[in-house]
């Protein structure tokens, strides 16, 4: 049984959800998952191919259809037609997954500024501009969802990986800086902090020989890698009215990791 088979098939009805990255890995998954429990999906990433073949792949595991836009996350005009698109047919989104996001293994000395450009314009900024399209209306409707994908306590450092350590401890302090002000408009903002899940990102860009990544499932307590199954459960869960008094929560969803992170050989 998948972990998200504990969840209601109609718990997302009436729900419209953006989800940033959506036509690959974990993006993917969350955007299937609420698909198949009743929410209006739009998904979007920079790939018209990958978008495809994720709308026929959801479209063949729920029987029901997604909505599509290639957008670029660091273009303004991009979140701005994605903006128009989704106003005009749903009226506007109850719930953004702000997933989208850009990474690669570099020593510090050796980024270049457009390399730390890019990531922290696909995260940071990617997370910041599409929220700020969608928010008024969430205003407006005294109901919203926003849910941030960031990483475990960012605050520690990551070596070889401080262009994304740096956006994500950006988004999370957005997470809590927005749970704070959007709250008394019946706005939650949570985040969900990955352990190590094998997706095609982290095999393209981040298994680079001297990667640290590589070497996590060895210190996992629970004794594996995650699944974007484990992740989806636990957004489905946010996002879902189980959580209507969480907000600005990085909820840490990686079997144990942080316990025993791999600085120590154990
Ligand atoms: C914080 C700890 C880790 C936490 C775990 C997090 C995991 C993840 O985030 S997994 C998700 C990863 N998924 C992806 O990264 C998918 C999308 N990524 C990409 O498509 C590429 O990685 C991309 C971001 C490089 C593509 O963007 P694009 O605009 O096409 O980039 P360019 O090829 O034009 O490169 C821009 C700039 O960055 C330099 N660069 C690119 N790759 C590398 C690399 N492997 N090593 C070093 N530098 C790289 C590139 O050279 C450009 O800079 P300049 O040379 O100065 O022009
Ligand atoms: N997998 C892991 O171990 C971990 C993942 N995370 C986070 O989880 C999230 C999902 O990662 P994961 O599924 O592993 O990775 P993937 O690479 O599979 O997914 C990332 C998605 O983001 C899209 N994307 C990248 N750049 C842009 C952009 N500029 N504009 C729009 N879309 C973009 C990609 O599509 P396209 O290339 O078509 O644009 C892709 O669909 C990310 O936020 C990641 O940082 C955090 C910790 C660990």
């Amino acid at each position: 049984m998948d972990p998200e088979d504990f969840f209601n098939p109609k718990l997302f009805d009436g729900e419209v959800a953006v989800v940033t990255g959506g036509a690959s890995g974990i993006g993917l998954r969350i955007a299937r998952a609420l698909t198949a429990r009743g929410a209006e999906v739009m998904i979007t990433s920079r790939s018209i191919e990958r978008l495809e073949a994720a709308e026929l792949e959801i479209a063949a595991r729920t029987g029901r259809i997604v909505s599509s836009l290639p957008c670029d996350v660091r273009e303004a005009d991009d979140v701005d037609r994605l903006q128009d698109f989704v106003m005009s047919r749903f009226g506007g989104a109850s719930i953004v997954v702000n997933n989208a996001a850009a990474n690669f293994f570099t020593p510090a000395e050796r980024m270049t500024r457009r390399a730390f450009d890019t990531v922290v314009q696909a995260d940071l900024y990617g997370t910041f501009a599409v929220t700020q399209a969608f928010v008024g209306h969430m205003i407006e409707q005294r109901h919203g969802n926003i849910l941030n994908i960031t990483i475990v306590q960012p605050e520690r450092g990551f070596p070889g990986f401080s262009h994304s350590g740096a956006a994500k401890a950006g988004i999370l302090s957005l997470t809590c800086s927005w749970a704070f002000e959007w709250g008394r408009h019946g706005i939650r903002v949570n985040g969900i902090a990955p352990g190590p899940v094998p997706t095609r990102g982290v095999a393209e860009n981040m298994l680079a020989t001297d990667s640290p990544f590589a070497d996590d499932a060895r210190h996992v307590p629970l004794g594996r890698l995650g699944t974007p199954e484990d992740i989806t459960s636990a957004a489905l869960f946010l996002l879902s009215p189980a959580a209507s008094w969480i907000t600005g929560v990085n909820l840490v969803v990686d079997g144990g990791l942080f316990l025993n992170p791999p600085v120590t050989d154990s």
